[in-house]
């Protein structure tokens, strides 16, 4: 079960336990039609008390051909009681986001003045006139039959599609022959009229939901009608042309429940198209304006709103100490000043609405119910301090006169304005120019508020002389005292000194307490600027420490300077293209679903742009893309070897590479960005079964996304039909490199013939020379001890040892599809045989050709097996090659001159690695065979599973393309 299905259902779940509680939030609803349809299908689910809406829509429902939206309300048993709410979010990658929560307009509209609809949408729209505007020339179009609104409907208009939606659901209401009594009206928030009429009549039949984008226009312009005067519509008696409702002579209708009269609606959904005079609409324009919203604390409108009240606080912040100190200010400015206060005192008291109405969490639900929000907020102590903001102390104008000191209660709304710092700090990319900005501010208004507490003493006498700051001050105008004293302030607390000389003792000691401050202050601001000094380098200085460790390590090592000069510069082109050392690291504080939804964004498109995953299933993109993990190549550097276990797929997010030939010369193919190699060994495609079939190496610096193995067939095996896709991709790119047959490499792998002559241009990885430009020294040191472990046990085999065993088991290697994992026995095996490994003089090139030519005459015979079928593996070279060199010198070779008895031992050696290898591969084999059919048998399950959900799926076209898929799966 998808993620989405499973939140959906555990929202579900809370919510019917929550009873009658009025909650509601946005939720996801898989769409169910198809896996690939997991994460595109986003449900709005709204309700209060025992009514709940669940209006589900997907990408798909733009074309036309997908699922109808699927709406369903579980009805409240009383008339009348429900509120119904409505909210949606839409968001394209189906995650919620407050950004998401906020562009979702709100698009409840009301249907009477007692019935308000609540908006479950986490905002209120700033845009609502223009969405209600738009809505109403929507829902003519629906009104008239017409259905194409759904096209409108996509992920990707979240804002603009919205009421298409809502009205949509009216229209889709008839395509859904009646399935969804409400049709677009509990969406569109006029819920009243045709709710209680569904309630009184049961089911409405098709034609009658045609009705309903009119009946949004009626009962929003019937604001003032209880639901009972419209009397129920079984009163108009069937067929009856129903009494006229009051105040709705135009509309006969309502009254036929299904009779033949005006009223009735019976089977014509579209004959009756709606009118509506001038009035109407104004009085449904009032209606709408009648609406109550709630407002999502997490959402940006509230964030807004909290930037407003931030500004009508610092407007009382700045100002309320100034006129007071210089009241000279007020007799000239009064009725600005008034005017700006009672702005202020305004937007004040509009938070205090704000807050009725703003949700807040109940065990991580968003509460929206009106009785809630209000009892919520009355209970806590923001309430009180915005009712302490707003004690009306003014009328104290009336007998000290007008003074703002009387105003001082307004700062308490400081809570608001930190709240806003806080928020922005978060949400701001730019967070270390934001805590500069907002130290500064901090320290300019401490500035001005010491100074104007100075002046404040100057004025009353100050201590004993008033001519200690201000050398002018009878004849300076009151900016320039301002000024004089804020000067002042700023010398005394940046510790800066250089004060007129305090005179009296008072004056002493007002001096030294502003130092201290000062010195505090300027401690604090050090600490301050000190912090976000080191944040901006704070990813230089992680970065420079990991490149001055590694500097280290490979200074201590004595690593050769060519190396060490390409390791800087792998750094180097780290630092310019990503400036972050470790991207995982970077988000690994994320919960998975976060680090998800980055994933996705972050790597879905190159995802996209690779051939083999281009039609692919959505969902299994999705998987594959969180496992992807960014690597980057630096020039010259081999990404994988021919002859390698393949670990990995690569996909080349950056660069350029090439495919190149055993001599590392000869160039295959060139690989660009979008492109992937390293598939056919982790599929087990080619004759060489999970052996790297080419060298990738990197021209420049590449930057590619790696999959591993286990990643890969871990989805793989959750995407049967993505793997027939890859796999019949990888075959054609096999056959592919047939044509294109390296000469060079054929030389020089004649043992690997038996497999490569299916595929020519595929070199056999089991071939000596193909490792020879490996290095494989732990391979090497650990065969030595490994063969010195089990010295015993392989003379016992080598005893034992019989050629058509090994012929058996190659066999069976052969009819496995090439499947043939090889043990780490079998790398111990090469990396011996290396001719780096067998002895140092062995590194000479001459070497090379020598060791070869041997193989080549001594195994040409028993290579025969290979042209029917048989694997000519590494145990049958090595067999071969002992054989070769028992015939040539029985047992011993010259090759080594006084090195004899070494010579011997290695040999010895060599044929008891034979006999192990030989045992390991048959084991191997009959693993594989079993593996093999497990996950055939595995797959077949699966596709099995998947026809028969695709059988139940709607659209008849898909339903094939699985069929068809299922079926290549299957073969
Ligand atoms: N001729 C070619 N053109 C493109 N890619 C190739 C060619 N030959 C080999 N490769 C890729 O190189 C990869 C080497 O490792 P694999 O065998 O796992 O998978 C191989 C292919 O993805």
């Amino acid at each position: 079960m998808s993620t989405a299905k499973r939140l959906v259902l555990s929202l579900r779940g809370r919510k019917n336990s929550q009873g009658n509680s009025a909650t509601s939030s946005t939720r996801l609803v898989s769409a169910g039609t198809s896996p690939g349809h997991e994460l595109d299908e986003i449900a709005v689910v709204s309700g209060t008390g025992s009514s709940s809406h669940h209006f589900s829509y997907g990408g798909c429902l733009a074309t036309g051909d997908a699922p109808l939206p699927r709406y369903s309300t579980d009805l409240g048993p009383k008339f009348g009681m429900t509120q119904p709410k409505f909210g949606q979010s839409v968001s394209q990658q189906g995650f919620f986001t407050s950004h998401d929560s906020l562009a979702t307009p709100c698009a409840s509209r009301a249907s009477n003045s007692h019935m308000a609809t609540v908006s479950t949408a986490s905002e209120m729209d700033l845009l609502h006139n223009k969405q209600r505007n738009k809505s109403r020339g929507r829902l003519k179009t629906a009104a008239s039959g017409d259905q194409p609104l759904l096209g409108t409907w996509n992920r990707s208009t979240g804002r603009g599609s919205q009421d298409n939606t809502l009205a949509g659901g009216g229209a889709t209401s008839l395509a859904m022959g009646g399935h969804n009594q409400y049709g677009g009206n509990y969406c569109n928030g006029t819920d009243r009229y045709p709710r209680s009429r569904s309630q009184q009549q049961g089911h409405h039949n098709a034609a009658q939901q045609a009705h309903h984008p009119y009946q949004l226009q009626h009962s929003a312009s019937t604001v003032s009608h209880h639901p009972h005067a419209h009397g129920p519509p079984s009163q108009g008696g069937p067929g009856g042309p129903g009494p006229p409702h009051g105040g709705h002579p135009h509309h006969p209708h309502h009254g036929g429940g299904g009779g033949s009269g005006p009223g009735s609606h019976g089977g014509q959904p579209h004959h009756q198209k709606p009118r509506r005079t001038a009035s109407q609409r104004i009085r449904a324009a009032t209606a709408a304006r009648k609406l109550h919203f709630v407002f999502d604390p997490a959402g940006r409108l509230c964030y807004y709103w909290s930037m407003v009240v931030s500004m009508a606080f610092l407007y009382n912040f700045w100002v309320i100490i100034y006129r007071f100190a210089f009241q000279e200010i007020n007799r000239r400015t009064i009725a600005i000043w008034f005017c700006l206060d009672y702005l202020s005192d305004f937007l004040y008291l509009i938070d205090i609405l704000f807050h009725f109405r703003t949700g807040y969490l109940e065990d991580g639900v968003l509460q929206t119910d009106a009785l809630k929000l209000r009892t919520h907020y009355m209970n806590s102590t923001i309430f009180y301090i915005d009712c302490l903001c707003l004690l009306p102390l003014d009328f104290l104008y009336l007998s000290i006169g007008f003074n703002s000191i009387l105003r001082s209660f307004r700062l308490v709304k400081i809570y608001r304005f930190w709240a806003f710092m806080d928020r922005t700090e978060r949400h701001t990319n730019y967070p270390n120019l934001f805590r500069s900005t907002a130290l500064i501010h901090y320290l300019l208004v401490i500035f001005h508020w010491n100074g104007c507490l100075y002046h404040i003493i100057h004025k009353n006498n100050g201590f004993g002389s008033r001519n200690w700051v201000y050398h002018d001050s009878e004849s300076a105008d009151v900016v320039k005292q301002y000024l004089q004293s804020y000067y002042w302030c700023t010398l005394a607390l940046t510790t800066i000194g250089d004060l007129p000389k305090p005179r009296s003792k008072g004056e002493y000691v007002f001096v030294i307490l502003q130092l201290l401050f000062g010195l505090m202050l300027f401690a604090t601001v050090l600490g301050h600027v000190a912090n976000i000094v080191t944040s901006v380098s704070a990813a230089r200085k992680e970065f420079q420490a990991k490149l001055d460790g590694v500097k280290t390590y490979m200074r201590m090592r004595r690593v050769p300077n060519h190396l060490q000069v390409k390791v800087i510069k792998w750094f180097d082109y780290l630092w310019l293209t990503q400036k972050c050392s470790d991207e995982e690291r970077a988000v690994s504080c994320l919960p998975d679903k976060l680090k998800a939804e980055i994933a996705i964004n972050v790597h879905l498109d190159t995802l996209k742009r690779v051939e083999i995953f281009q039609n692919t299933e959505a969902g299994f993109l999705c998987e594959l893309v969180l496992r992807l993990r960014p690597v980057l190549f630096s020039p010259g550097d081999y990404i994988c070897r021919k002859g390698e276990v393949g670990k990995e797929m690569y996909i080349v997010n950056r660069g350029r590479l090439q495919v190149v030939a055993d001599n590392g010369k000869t160039v295959m193919a060139s690989l660009k960005a979008g492109s992937y190699f390293g598939e056919i060994s982790i599929l087990n495609m080619g004759t060489a079964g999970n052996r790297r079939t080419a060298s990738v190496r990197s021209v420049g610096y590449s930057d590619l996304f790696v999959l591993s193995k286990k990643d890969m067939w871990d989805v793989l095996k959750e995407y049967p039909a993505a793997r027939v896709r890859l796999e019949s991709i990888a075959v054609k790119r096999l056959e592919k490199y047939k044509k294109a047959p390296l000469e060079k490499v054929k030389y020089f792998n004649v043992v690997a013939m038996g497999r490569c002559q299916s595929t020519p241009g595929l070199v056999e990885s089991c071939g000596r020379t193909s490792l020879e430009e490996m290095w494989l020294p732990p391979a090497t040191a650990a065969a030595s001890s490994l063969l010195h472990h089990h010295q015993a046990l392989q003379q016992q085999h080598l005893a034992s040892q019989q050629q058509p065993h090994r012929q058996e088991s190659t066999q069976t290697s052969s009819q496995t599809h090439g499947y043939s994992p090889r043990s780490y026995a079998d790398r111990l095996v090469r990396a011996t045989d290396s001719p780096r490994s067998v002895s140092p003089s062995a590194h000479g090139s001459e070497e090379r050709p020598r060791s070869r030519t041997t193989s080549h005459h001594s195994i040409r015979p028993q290579s025969q097996p290979s042209h029917t079928g048989h694997i000519c593996d590494s145990s049958s070279q090595l067999e071969c090659y002992g054989a070769g060199v028992g015939g040539a010198g029985g047992g011993t070779t010259p090759l080594l001159g006084s090195h004899e008895v070494l010579e011997d031992e290695i040999k010895r050696l060599r044929e008891r690695l034979h006999t192990v290898e030989s045992e390991n591969q048959a084991l191997n084999t009959k693993l594989s065979q079993q593996q093999w059919d497990l996950e055939n048998r595995l797959a077949e399950i699966e596709m099995q599973i998947c026809g028969v959900s695709s059988t139940s799926s709607v659209d008849p076209e898909n339903e094939t393309e699985e069929l068809e898929r299922n079926r290549e799966s299957i073969i």
